[in-house]
């Protein structure tokens, strides 16, 4: 089961960051409402930080029990611990940091000083991805979630920035990671993209998500955002894979919007 894309422009990229956040901290209310906790899946790069740091500004912000958020990770560069490249830091200085998270709900892919290879690290965060998935079983959690897969906890929201080649996460087009139909995280090695070694989740592990939010601007995202909203393949344009279960919503700029399928278009207010 998996939703079909609904599309949402709005004029300028900090605009839509801000709706991001608005719509992100209502989402995280609800979840939380409903079972008392909450689970949300972060990317990197500029849209996935950007969200992080309209939700730490946003007057809304307190609306959510972050100590009742479970955070994972859609991808992680494979670097030292406590380089500037990897997400878990950017996202620790965007948000983390300043709200009061419970350490044991903030599930961090392990660091190239940790683990000889990201093959390494990404095993082992299938290993904590299936822990937490079988400690949710035996939970209230769960009891609501009858659909929830077994090797994986269930996620409630899942970001994916793309890129221009229409990566998401650190699957990029026609590499191995983006074909990989049993394994739930893969390491990844000659990354297009800097820092090459990456850690990953696959595409199962991404649609297993309840939804999952796109987050796009920029002029130079117009040509994936468009190859990905009119059906391509996922191998030639992993965004194109990318589904949630109940829910897939791109939230995107005017620039990257250039080229969506015009029967795909819902336009939110400026205010929005
Ligand atoms: O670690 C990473 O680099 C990312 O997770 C990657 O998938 C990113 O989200 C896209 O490249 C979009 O990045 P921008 O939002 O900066 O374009």
């Amino acid at each position: 089961m998996s939703a079909d894309p609904r599309v949402s422009i709005h004029p300028d990229s900090s605009v839509l960051l801000a709706a991001i956040a608005a719509r992100l901290i209502t989402k995280l209310v609800d979840v939380q409402d409903r079972y008392g906790e909450a689970t949300v899946v972060l990317t990197g790069g500029s849209m996935g930080i950007g969200t992080l740091r309209a939700v730490a500004e946003s007057p809304a912000c307190p609306a959510v029990d972050w100590s009742k958020v479970n955070v994972w990770w859609g991808d992680e560069r494979f670097v030292d611990a406590d380089s500037d490249e990897r997400n878990s830091r950017q996202a620790a200085e965007a948000l983390l940091d300043a709200l009061p998270f419970a350490p044991e709900r903030v599930h961090v892919p392990g660091a190239a000083g940790d683990f000889a290879t990201a093959d390494d690290a990404a095993a082992d965060y299938e290993r904590r991805l299936a822990e937490a998935a079988a400690a949710e079983h035996a939970a209230d959690y769960s009891d609501a979630r009858p659909d929830a897969p077994g090797r994986l906890p269930r996620f409630d929201i899942l970001l994916l920035g793309v890129g221009p080649d229409a990566h998401i996460a650190s699957l990029f087009p026609e590499m191995a990671g983006i074909r990989e139909t049993q394994r739930l995280v893969v390491g990844v090695e000659n990354a297009p993209k800097p820092p090459p070694s990456r850690i990953s989740l696959t595409l199962p592990a991404i649609k297993s998500a309840q939804e999952v939010w796109m987050v796009v601007a920029g002029e130079d995202k117009a040509g994936a955002v468009g190859l990905a909203l009119a059906g391509a393949g996922h191998v030639q344009v992993p965004a194109a894979g990318a589904r949630g279960r109940s829910r897939t919503l791109w939230l995107i700029d005017a620039a990257a919007a250039a080229k969506v399928p015009e029967e795909l278009v819902r336009k939110e207010p400026a205010s929005a």
